[in-house]
């Protein structure tokens, strides 16, 4: 699956590229082979025109008889085999195996669905409405090509593979009303009713006949009575449509009275920061939420990347119950592990992370970086391991994972906030500066209030990278206490408070 990160689609660019000269070579090929035909043609004209110039009298010659008889068998095998050397399956075969050299990866099927499918995912989050879309418009402005009805079909279909009804029933439509004007066509009329009429079906409209009388060539009765199409429910997550909205920039702006509880100071806590101050800006208190300013350069950004490429892997979530790891559409990117000993790049981005946060990197896991694909996103979810989960990092023997850092390594042209669902709050990638905040309460309860999520990036790309820190190893950086409702008024608060701030 390639469309899960934009690196492998950068990659893919290249792969396009290599095809055009093979397609040109197979031209020349061909266009020889249809001259030497030619030229047979040619021949046989002129010496049937001799022939029929001398009349029936040609024939009785017994070299002319034999001459015309070897003319429609082995001269007429030489022709049948010259039509059928089509030389495609060689060519064919060359580029497959050039691809397979340079290990040059190519989408297939599920690669095709999936940006199909993500098309439709950021068309909702994100209120696009689906000829905009089709004619490569985002936001009023014109952001790609135009699709042909060929293509809008092809969304169609892949709504309709994924039993999503609704969508394909807007793409139908759509394809339908772009046949019209579209010239020459480039899909039958026929293919696009009858997805149409199914997916109507399965709306639970009663106006199939319409349709039906128009796949039958009927004269059509008045125009298309009104379609019902009910998005459906998201499985089990009734908090779609706020987040939806969080994602578009509609979440919650703070009061001005939050507003002047609001501010940034210097870090300099810490021996190294002494001569290297961090900028922290306080974005929301009780539970506090902290962006890092300027902590990770351009340089370090390239590094951290380089080393990653090659290793992103289609980004896995943890089974609730079983505690294995796979993949869920819920979380589209790919990720990548990074240790300290592969670079001191790494190494050094660590122990910044211990001077932003005050806490002990020992038990921390590695540095993690993603890559989000085609409308790439993280569904809403924490990152603690709650109670129910108890296999979640039991391997590790580090406890829960008390803190998350998220880097933004890049800043994505349109979407890709991260939002927190239940405090209805967003932020957009600003990049080289990192998120922070606590998942776990004193008292070692996970923090509800952390619940989060990555939007789909709309346009653009979105390079994040996160280091959990865990519980063990904090007993002098974040004691414990019984008390669950107290709250750092800044990083590294070692006496949490219960007054308002
Ligand atoms: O990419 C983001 O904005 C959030 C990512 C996240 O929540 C995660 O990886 O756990
Ligand atoms: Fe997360």
């Amino acid at each position: 699956d390639l469309f899960t990160a934009t690196a492998d689609l950068q990659h893919m660019l290249g792969a396009e590229k290599n095809i055009v000269p093979v397609i040109n070579d197979y031209i020349e090929a061909e266009q020889e082979r249809l001259e030497q035909l030619k030229k047979f043609a040619e021949e046989y004209n002129t010496r049937n025109a001799e022939a029929q110039e001398v009349g029936t009298e040609f024939v009785t010659n017994p070299i002319n008889a034999f001459l015309l008889i070897k003319r429609l068998t082995s001269e007429w095998r030489q022709v049948e085999e010259m039509m059928r050397n089509n030389h495609a399956h060689r060519f064919i075969k060359n580029i497959t195996v050039r691809r397979e050299e340079n290990e040059v990866k190519f989408p297939g099927e599920e690669d095709l669905s999936g940006a199909a499918i993500a098309l439709l995912r950021l068309q909702d989050v994100y209120k696009l409405d689906t000829h905009d879309l089709a004619n490569g418009m985002i936001r009023g402005e014109k952001v790609g090509h135009k699709l042909n009805t060929h293509d809008v079909f092809e969304v169609g279909r892949a709504a309709y593979n994924a039993k999503d009804y609704y969508h394909c029933l807007m793409w139908m439509q759509e394809a339908l009303n772009r046949l019209e004007n579209e010239n020459p066509q480039t899909i039958e009329e026929s293919e696009i009713l009858e997805y149409l009429a199914y997916s109507l079906y399965q709306q639970g409209n009663g106006n199939i006949k319409w349709y039906e009388d128009r796949l039958d060539g009927k004269e059509l009765q008045g125009d298309l009575p009104p379609v019902v199409n009910k998005r459906v429910e998201w499985d089990g997550i009734p908090e779609r449509d706020a987040y939806e909205s969080l994602c578009r920039g509609e979440g919650k702006k703070p009061t001005p009275e939050e507003q002047r509880k609001l501010y940034c100071y210097y870090k300099n806590d810490r021996p190294f920061l002494k001569i290297a101050p961090i900028k922290v800006e306080i974005i929301r208190h009780n539970p506090l939420a902290v962006l890092f300013k300027q902590v990770v350069s351009d340089r370090e950004i390239a590094v951290i990347q380089d080393l990653a490429r090659p290793k992103l892997k289609r980004a896995t979530v943890q089974n609730a119950v079983t505690g294995e790891l796979e993949h869920a559409s819920y979380r589209i990117s790919k990720s990548a592990w990074l240790k300290e000993m592969e670079s001191e790049v790494v190494a050094r981005v660590n122990r910044r992370i211990g001077d932003m946060t005050n806490l002990n990197q020992e038990t921390s896991e590695d540095l993690q970086i993603a890559n989000y694909g085609l409308g790439g996103h993280y569904d809403p979810h924490y990152d603690f391991a709650r109670k129910e989960e108890t296999n979640a990092f039991k391997t590790l023997g580090t406890g829960n994972r008390i803190a998350t850092v998220l880097f933004y390594m890049s800043q994505p042209d349109l979407g890709g906030a991260t939002v927190f669902n239940k405090l209805g709050i967003a932020f957009f990638p600003s990049v080289h500066d990192a998120l922070f905040w606590y998942n776990l309460k004193r008292n070692g309860d996970g923090d509800m209030r952390t619940r989060h999520a990555a939007c789909p990036v709309l346009l653009g790309v979105k390079w994040v990278s996160n280091k959990w820190i865990h519980e063990r190893g904090q007993e002098f950086t974040r004691p414990c206490g019984l008390d669950e409702d107290v709250y750092e008024r800044f990083v590294g608060d070692l006496s949490p408070t219960h007054r308002p701030i």
